[in-house]
C-alpha cells in the first residue's frame, strides 16, 4: 500500500473485470507482493459463501464477481480536509503539480493510473490511489508524492479514509452551525467530516455557533476522538464518552426559550449510528475475516444496534436527520434494524429516498426480506421454529423479515448497499432517515414551541417526566418490549413513551462490557455506563471563565481584540497553580452545554479550542503574559485589528519557515521597520497581497510569530512548519537547536540568544500542546 504505516495497496483498473486467468494473477501478486504476511490466508470462506447466496443479496452472476472481487487488494483512498479554503490549497497542489507529473509512468511495461476523484465526492476533495509499494519503489514521480502526502498527513491536511466510509456523513446533508450527535464515533474520521461541515459557513467576523458531539462507549477510543478532532480546531467540538443507546438526556436552553418556561433537553438536527458491527464488509482489507466469520456475529449485535439506533431517534429534532450505517452485509445487522426501529417509532420517523444524492456513487437498494439460520445453516421461519428456550434467546424476534406489506409501507428498499465490486470499494449500508412527527412528549412541547401552538398541559407533564428520566432506560426498555431479546413477547411493540420505567436522574446505570466475536476479532458492546479507569488518562474539569477576567482586559487590549469578540465563552481546563495557564474557546452552543445544570451527567472527555496560553516567565520583560497558539489563529485573525500584524514578502515568509530561528537582520527593511514599532510578544504575520497573488497561493498565508528584541521566529509545531516550507518553497526548514546554541555564541550577543530561547520555549510549549 502507498501511504504511511499502510502496508498493502492496489494496482487495477476498477472498470475492468476482475483478471482471473493465471496469467492476470500473477501479474497482481508481483505488485501486491507487501501481502505475503497474509499469504497463508485463504481467501475463501465456504459459510461466508452460503449464508450471502442464500441472502440473495446480490443475482447469481453478479454474486460470483462480488465473491472473485472480495479477494483482491482495496486500494487506498483519502480526503482533503480541513477549511475549505486550505482544502482548495491543496487541491490544488494535487490536480496541478503532482497527478500531472505521474501520467506517463510505466513499470515493468505496466502504465501505472495516477490518482483520480472519486467521481461522487463534491469538490474533488475524495481521491483514489492505486499505487503499491513496488510502484512507489520505482516510480521517482510516485515516491514524490507519496512524500507529500506524508508530510500532509501529518500535518492534518489529507486524511487516509475508505471511500465507502465518506459516504453516511454526505448523505446527513449537514448545514453549518446545526447540532450534530456522532452516537459510536471513534475513531473519528466521519466526526471530521461532520466537524468540516458544521464550520463550513466561512462567514465574515463570525465565529462558527454549531455543536458536534462525538461519542463512543469505549473510553479509551473516546480519547481517539481527541486528537482527531484536534487537527480541526473546532469550538463546536464535544467529545463524550456514554453509551449510546443511554446517551444522556442534557437540559439546554434554546434560543427560542422563554424566560421562565420548562427547559427541554437537547434535541439535535442531526445524528449519526455508524454502529458496531460484524464488518465483514472490510473483508478486502481485515483478511482475517475470511478465517473468522460465522453466522453469529450478526444475531448478536442485532439488539445493542437497536438500541443504540432507537435512542437516536429520540435525539433527533422533528425535521431533523438520522443515518444508520455499518461497514456490514448482513441484513441482520442492516435492514432487520433499521425495520425494527421503523415498527418502534410507529411513524415517526421515515426512510428517505436519497437516490438523487451523490447521483455518480453506484449502489443497490435494500432488501425487502432476508433468511434467518442457525450456526447449522438451516432456516427458521420464525422463533417458533426453534425448540430450545436457551436457543431461543439467542435469536431476537427483531432479526426475522417483516411480512410483504410492512416491507411495502417501510420502503426499505430505500436503504443503500454498497457492494466492493461496484467501484473498486469496501462494502457499506446506509440509511437515511427524517423525523417526521413527534417520537417523544419533548418533541411535542419543541414543535408546539417553534410553531406558536398552545401547548397541551398532558405534553408539558408528559415532557417533564421525560427530562427527569436518564435516557438509558427509554432505549433499553423500548428495545426488549419489542425486540423480544430477553424472552419478551416479539409482538409487544411499543413507542418509546409508553414504556419508560420510572428511573430517575442522577441513578447510576450498570455498567456491562458484552464481547462478541466478529469477523474482525473481537467487537466490544457497552452496555450502560462506561468504565473510565484507564491509568495514565486525567480529566481536568471543565470552568467557563468569567467575562470580566482581568485576564482578558490585557489580552483584548496587548491584541487589539474586536469589542465584537465573546468574552463569555472562554473556557479554562486545569486545576492548582496551572489554572488558567491555557484559556481554550468554545461556541456560544457548547458554552450552554457546560453551563446545564444536567452539565455533572455528561461524560465529557474534551472540548474547546486553546487560544492562548500564559507563558513562561523566562519569555517576559513587559508586554502581554498571554501568547498566542497556532490553531487558535483562524478564529482570532477574524477578531484582531492591526495592532499586532505584520505584513511580509515571500522572501521574508520563507526565512521565517526554513530558518531555524532568524535574528532580525536577515529580514528585508520593510519587516524590520514594521517590527520595529510593535512591543515585544506575540503577532501576526501577513504575506503581501500582490505577492501572494504573484505566487499563485489559493489562500491567504496567516502565521503566529514571537517577536523577541533582536529575532523575529514563527511559532508553530514541526510537523506544520515542516507541511508549509515543503508545500510552498520546496524546502525541508533547518530544526536544529544545536545550531541555535552554536550560532548564537560564537556570532550574537547575549540579548539575541535570550530571545531565541524564549520563542524555542514558545515552539516547545506548542509542540507539547494540551495537558
Ligand atoms: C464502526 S465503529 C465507528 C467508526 C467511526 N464512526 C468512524 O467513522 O471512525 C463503532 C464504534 O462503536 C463503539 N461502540 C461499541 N458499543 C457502543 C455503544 N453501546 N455505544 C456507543 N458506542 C459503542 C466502538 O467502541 C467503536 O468505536
Amino acid at each position: 500500500m502507498g501511504f504511511g504505516k499502510k502496508k498493502r495497496g492496489a494496482y487495477k483498473n476498477k472498470n475492468k473485470p476482475v483478471e482471473a486467468t493465471k496469467e492476470g494473477e500473477e501479474k497482481k501478486q508481483k505488485y501486491f507482493d507487501e501481502r505475503k504476511p497474509y499469504a497463508d490466508i485463504e481467501r475463501d470462506n465456504e459459510d461466508f459463501k452460503s449464508y450471502y447466496q442464500s441472502q440473495e443479496i446480490l443475482s447469481p452472476e453478479e454474486f460470483e464477481v462480488f465473491y472473485q472481487f472480495i479477494k483482491t487488494i482495496l486500494p487506498s483512498t483519502f480526503r482533503i480536509t480541513g477549511s475549505k479554503s486550505t482544502a482548495m490549497e491543496i487541491l490544488e497542489v494535487v490536480e496541478k503539480v503532482y497527478v500531472p507529473s505521474m501520467q506517463n509512468v510505466e513499470i515493468d511495461g505496466h502504465r501505472i493510473e495516477p490518482p483520480k476523484p472519486l467521481p461522487w465526492y463534491p469538490d474533488n476533495l475524495g481521491w483514489q490511489v492505486n499505487a503499491p509499494r513496488l510502484v512507489i519503489k520505482k516510480s521517482p514521480e510516485f515516491q514524490k508524492f507519496h512524500k507529500f502526502m506524508v508530510t500532509e498527513t501529518e500535518a492534518g491536511n489529507i486524511s487516509r479514509q475508505e471511500a465507502v466510509s465518506m459516504v453516511p456523513p454526505l448523505l446527513m446533508d449537514i448545514k453549518p452551525d446545526q447540532w450534530v450527535l456522532d452516537m459510536c464515533a471513534a475513531p473519528g474520521s466521519k466526526t471530521a467530516q461532520i466537524i468540516e461541515a458544521v464550520d463550513s459557513s466561512n462567514k465574515l467576523n463570525e465565529m462558527p455557533t454549531g455543536l458536534v458531539v462525538a461519542n463512543d462507549a469505549d473510553y479509551k477510543r473516546s480519547h481517539m476522538l481527541v486528537h482527531q478532532s484536534k487537527r480541526l480546531q473546532s469550538p463546536c467540538f464535544m467529545a463524550t464518552n456514554h453509551d449510546g443507546a443511554h446517551f444522556p438526556n442534557i437540559h439546554v436552553p434554546r434560543d427560542d426559550t422563554p424566560e421562565g418556561q420548562l427547559e427541554l433537553p437537547w434535541q439535535f438536527d442531526r445524528v449519526l449510528c455508524d454502529v458496531p458491527c460484524s464488518g465483514d464488509g472490510t473483508i478486502r482489507k481485515n483478511e482475517k475475516i475470511w478465517d473468522n466469520w460465522s453466522v453469529a456475529g450478526g444475531l448478536q449485535l442485532h439488539s445493542t444496534q437497536v438500541q443504540i439506533f432507537a435512542r437516536g431517534c429520540q435525539l433527533v429534532k422533528v425535521g431533523g436527520r438520522i443515518v444508520y450505517s455499518t461497514c456490514s452485509f448482513n441484513p441482520i445487522e442492516n435492514e432487520a434494524v433499521v425495520a425494527e426501529v421503523l415498527r418502534q417509532t410507529k411513524g415517526a420517523v421515515q426512510l428517505v429516498d436519497v437516490s438523487t444524492q451523490l447521483p455518480e456513487l453506484k449502489r443497490k437498494p435494500g432488501l425487502r426480506t432476508w433468511k434467518v439460520t442457525n450456526k447449522e445453516g438451516v432456516y427458521l421461519n420464525s422463533l417458533e421454529d426453534i425448540a430450545e428456550d436457551r436457543q431461543r434467546k439467542k435469536f431476537p424476534a427483531s432479526a426475522f423479515p417483516p411480512t410483504s406489506e410492512e416491507a411495502d409501507s417501510m420502503h426499505l428498499e430505500r436503504c443503500i448497499r454498497i457492494y466492493p465490486h461496484q467501484q473498486d470499494t469496501g462494502g457499506f449500508f446506509v440509511a437515511v432517515f427524517e423525523k417526521v412527527a413527534p417520537l417523544t412528549a419533548t418533541d411535542r412541547v419543541s414543535l408546539a414551541r417553534m410553531e406558536g401552538k398552545a401547548i397541551a398541559d398532558a405534553d408539558l407533564e408528559e415532557a417533564k417526566k421525560e427530562m427527569e428520566i436518564t435516557a438509558s432506560e427509554t432505549a433499553a426498555a423500548a428495545t426488549t418490549e419489542s425486540s423480544g431479546d430477553g424472552g419478551e413477547s416479539p409482538e409487544a411493540t411499543s413507542s418509546s413513551e409508553e414504556v419508560i420505567p420510572a428511573k430517575r436522574a442522577g441513578e447510576e446505570v450498570e455498567v456491562a462490557t458484552k464481547k462478541v466475536k466478529t469477523g474482525k476479532g473481537e467487537e466490544k458492546l457497552f452496555e450502560g455506563k462506561p468504565k473510565r479507569d484507564v491509568p495514565g488518562i486525567k480529566e481536568a474539569p471543565f470552568e467557563m471563565m468569567s467575562p470580566s477576567s482581568p485576564d482578558l482586559d490585557e489580552i483584548t487590549e496587548f491584541y487589539g481584540l474586536d469589542a465584537k469578540f465573546p468574552r463569555d465563552q472562554f473556557l479554562l481546563r486545569s486545576e492548582g497553580t496551572a489554572k488558567g495557564r491555557s484559556l481554550y474557546f468554545v461556541s456560544s452552543s457548547i458554552k450552554k452545554v457546560l453551563e446545564s445544570k444536567d452539565f455533572a451527567r455528561l461524560q465529557t472527555v474534551n472540548t474547546g479550542v486553546r487560544l492562548f496560553v500564559r507563558q513562561s516567565t523566562t519569555m517576559l520583560e513587559k508586554g502581554c503574559p498571554f501568547r498566542l497558539t497556532s490553531e487558535g489563529l483562524p478564529l482570532l485573525d477574524l477578531v484582531m485589528t492591526d495592532k499586532r500584524r505584520i505584513t511580509v514578502t515571500m522572501e521574508a515568509l520563507k526565512t521565517l519557515l526554513v530558518e531555524a530561528f532568524p535574528i532580525m537582520e536577515q529580514f528585508p527593511e520593510h519587516v524590520q521597520q514594521q517590527v520595529a514599532a510593535i512591543e515585544m510578544g506575540c503577532c501576526i504575520v501577513h504575506v503581501d497581497k500582490e505577492e501572494e497573488k504573484e505566487s499563485q497561493m489559493t489562500v491567504p498565508i496567516v502565521l503566529p510569530v514571537w517577536k523577541g528584541k533582536n529575532s523575529l521566529n514563527v511559532l508553530l509545531n514541526k510537523k506544520d512548519k515542516r507541511s508549509l516550507s515543503q508545500r510552498i518553497f520546496g524546502v525541508v526548514p533547518e530544526a536544529t537547536p544545536d545550531h541555535l546554541v552554536q550560532r548564537s555564541t560564537e556570532n550574537q550577543e547575549l540579548r539575541q540568544e535570550a530571545d531565541r530561547k524564549a520563542a524555542l520555549l514558545a515552539a516547545e510549549e506548542e509542540e507539547q500542546k494540551d495537558l
